[in-house]
């Protein structure tokens, strides 16, 4: 997990400070972040964990009860009032808009276009052409993913600094899914630009995010650079030698997330310190018989479980 106060500062696209958001039924924080610039963070976490509120509050969508954000360098509490703080993002919802319905894909376009001053119809025709959703029809007339590819244009069309999407590629078959992907990337070429992600798509998130957000119930259960995430959390599978004291060592494993014995002598341990554990296992003896890189949605597996733990 990255420790930011250890961290050399790179410069933040928004910074949380204690935010909390308190509803009857649901609490988000207090949340302490900094989701660097640059780069493409994604945020996981199971329904209902507080992705989207926590779009809509950098937005001013939801208002918080405590904290303090900076988005782009600015107070966010400002962005009602900066028109400009918020020409530089780009926001797309998890649902598409109701009023939207009776509009065309143009007249959306339009609208949007003159919102942002950077808005680029060449580029917007282009995107379009590339998901292949050129269309004259009412929004509200369009399957699910032409309406998503139609929003995605509009949404890369202005070339924002700082793009918040949700759920994205809700309803996009594989074609467009990789379009989408290609055309993030391209995006992020620019080198000066963000994608916070909200996905439930392990692949998307193993292909886009630089780094990872965990969120469990509103709390933040971690934030992560992705290659040394996957890198340090492992399953390791061992057997034991007849009379080794297998269960109490294996309590003992640096990073032990969780074990099983899946055969007489032989063991499963989930640890999110892969090179520490493998090194203790073998000086007590255990012969290391397979290591694994765990997949996204057991890593998450393992954070609730240890987040539950403690509650
Ligand atoms: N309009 C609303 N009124 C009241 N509660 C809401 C509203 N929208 C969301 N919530 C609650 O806020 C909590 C967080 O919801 P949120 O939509 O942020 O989760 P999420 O992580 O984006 O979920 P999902 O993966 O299902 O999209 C949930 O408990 C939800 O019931």
């Amino acid at each position: 997990m990255i420790d930011w106060s250890a961290e050399p500062r790179t410069a933040a696209a928004f910074s949380l400070r204690q935010v909390t958001i308190q509803r009857q039924a649901f609490t988000l924080g207090p949340l302490d972040l900094d989701i660097p610039a640059g780069y493409v963070t994604a945020v996981v976490g199971a329904n209902g964990s507080g992705k989207s509120t926590l779009f809509r509050l950098l937005l001013n969508m939801e208002p918080y009860d405590q904290g303090q954000v900076e988005l782009l360098g600015k107070p966010a509490a400002d962005a009602d009032a900066d028109v400009e703080l918020k020409r530089r993002i780009g926001y797309l919802a998890e649902l598409p808009h109701a009023y939207e319905n009776s509009l065309t894909a143009e007249e959306k376009a339009r609208f949007a276009s003159r919102w942002y001053p950077s808005w680029d119809w060449s580029r917007y025709r282009k995107l379009l052409r590339s998901f292949d959703a050129e269309s004259s029809d009412k929004l509200r007339k369009l399957s699910k993913g032409m309406r998503r590819k139609v929003e995605l244009a509009c949404v890369l069309a202005p070339n924002p600094e700082l793009l918040l999407l949700d759920e994205p590629s809700s309803g996009l078959d594989p074609f467009a899914w990789q379009t989408m992907l290609a055309e993030l990337r391209r995006f992020m070429e620019q080198g000066d630009r963000t994608i916070v992600i909200a996905s439930h798509i392990p692949d998307e998130v193993k292909r886009l995010a630089d780094y990872i957000l965990f969120l469990h119930r509103g709390r933040p259960l971690g934030f992560y650079e992705k290659d040394a995430l996957f890198d340090s959390w492992r399953t390791i599978v061992l057997s034991a030698q007849e009379g080794a004291s297998a269960e109490s060592d294996l309590k003992r494993v640096p990073g032990v997330q969780g074990w099983i014995r899946s055969a007489p002598g032989i063991y499963q341990v989930e640890t999110d310190r892969a090179d520490d554990a493998e090194a203790f296992l073998s000086s007590q003896g255990y012969q290391i018989l397979s290591k694994q890189r765990m997949e996204l949605e057991e890593i998450l597996g393992c954070l609730i479980r240890g987040e539950e733990a403690r509650r």
